[in-house]
């Protein structure tokens, strides 16, 4: 009898992107995307950009330690999930950086954003970018895409 292979699949890993220097203002929204993210069975390395206390905590690290963590991060990634509804230079960055990777990107804002054409405009196969209203759209997305890597 031939032996079947179990593929077992591994939880994704995921570097979650959203504006810090940018502005907090949609602090709550990337706590919600981290929440939805790890319910879905994805490991989100980026968990400090959903932490309320970041701004202490990487304070007590130069700016290139915090280059070199998150680009060390953004390497050991599967996806990148990306909130570009607040513009942030950061996260134009990653986004770019994931997408030489060759690793998916989604990218997710409020209809009302003003979001750059850099990103809107991108042919990259690799980019999605969608529009959420709400908390449940944005979950449902978020699960979609998890189940894709
Ligand atoms: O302190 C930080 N920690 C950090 O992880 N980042 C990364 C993760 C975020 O997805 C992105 C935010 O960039 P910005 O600060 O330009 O808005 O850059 C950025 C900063 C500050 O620029």
């Amino acid at each position: 009898m031939k032996e079947k292979k179990v593929i077992e699949k591994k939880d994704p890993k995921i570097f979650l992107s959203g504006s810090i220097r940018g502005g907090r203002q949609l602090l709550e929204t990337y706590r919600f995307m981290y929440d939805a993210l790890e319910e879905a069975g994805a490991e989100v390395l980026s968990w400090h950009v959903a932490d309320p206390d970041l701004e202490e905590n990487e304070s007590k690290m130069t700016e290139q330690e915090i280059y070199d963590r998150d680009m060390g991060l953004l390497a050991k990634s599967d996806a990148l999930i990306a909130e570009v509804t607040v513009p942030s230079t950061g996260v134009g960055y990653e986004i770019c950086r994931a997408l030489d990777r060759k690793i998916p990107v989604l990218c997710l804002h409020r209809p009302d954003a003003v979001v750059s054409a850099m990103v809107l405009g991108n042919p990259d196969p690799s980019l999605k970018v969608l529009t959420y209203s709400n908390e449940a759209a944005l979950n449902k997305i978020i699960v979609k895409f998890i189940q894709t890597l």
